[in-house]
């Protein structure tokens, strides 16, 4: 019995027969899911398999398209995230996301950080500095600007602006991290730091990313879903999606044959 709770405890999302549609057409199908503390969880298929779609639900992002119908439950720490008792923009605030495109606000680097918690109403100008040095340091980013903070964050390399994204979303203290694609628009070296940043920010942060690499599936995550065609054709280990698949369709597509 103790240790059954102490599992439950460990799941932050159970999503239990989720089904999407953008108006007739129908992007996620029966998906069931859980999603564990503090472990990188790799969203991976090919282009169209609905993986952003997928990961936008988690937060009810998707909700902004207003053609979208779901069906199914997504236990957020055990509550619906669809109950109507939810409320949405806490739940944004739990769940921050990182996209593919970097997207600084053309504001400094400081006020970039500290925006989310000004709309929280601290005004304090200390611990807004606090809270600032904090999250990019959690960020990888601090010593790399600590000395241009005033700075338009648009005068940051790529790779920076999506540290910069990443100590934004920080510094509301979220939950989850959500990444969809947060490397597909950096070079190697950008791209080596922010799956560094990853393995670091799992230990505090519950993180789930969607990748078009495999390469960075198998380098950062615990477990990997696969999906095709909108249905989750399988979900394990990530050693075990890699090294020994059950489905011969996973098979094909980490070993290059489609996709
Ligand atoms: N705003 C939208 N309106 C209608 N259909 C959409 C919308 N966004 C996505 N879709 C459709 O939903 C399906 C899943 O798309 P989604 O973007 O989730 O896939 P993906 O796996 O993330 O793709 P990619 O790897 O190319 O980013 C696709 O068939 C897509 O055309």
């Amino acid at each position: 019995m103790t240790n059954a709770v102490n599992e439950n405890e460990k799941l932050v999302y159970e999503v239990k027969g989720l089904n999407l549609w953008y108006g007739n057409d129908q992007a996620l199908k029966d998906v069931h899911l859980d999603i564990k503390k503090n472990e990188v969880t790799a969203i991976i298929g090919p282009s169209g398999c609905g993986k952003s779609t997928f990961i936008k639900t988690l937060n009810r992002m998707i909700e902004n398209i207003p053609v979208v119908r779901t069906s199914g439950e997504i236990l957020y720490h055990g509550e619906n995230i669809f109950d109507k008792s939810i409320r949405v923009e806490e739940l944004r605030t739990r769940v921050g996301m990182v996209f593919q495109k970097p997207n600084p606000f053309p504001k400094s680097i400081f006020e970039n950080v500290v925006y989310g918690p000004k709309i929280h109403g601290i005004r304090d100008k200390k611990l807004l500095m606090e809270i600032a040095e904090t999250s990019l340091r959690s960020a990888a980013l601090w010593d790399e600007v600590k000395d241009r903070l005033n700075d338009n964050a648009y005068g940051l390399s790529g790779g920076q602006q999506q540290r910069l994204c990443i100590a934004r979303c920080l510094a509301v203290q979220p939950d989850v991290i959500l990444m969809d694609e947060p490397t597909s628009a950096l070079d190697p070296i950008a791209t080596y730091k922010i799956e560094e940043l990853v393995d670091q920010l799992k230990a505090e942060y519950t993180i789930s990313i969607v990748t078009h690499s495999m390469q960075q599936a198998a380098r950062i995550s615990d477990r990997t879903a696969f999906f095709l065609m909108g249905e989750l054709i399988e979900f394990d280990t990530t050693e075990t999606i890699f090294s020994n698949p059950r489905d011969q369709r996973t098979e094909d597509y980490i070993t290059g044959r489609f996709g």
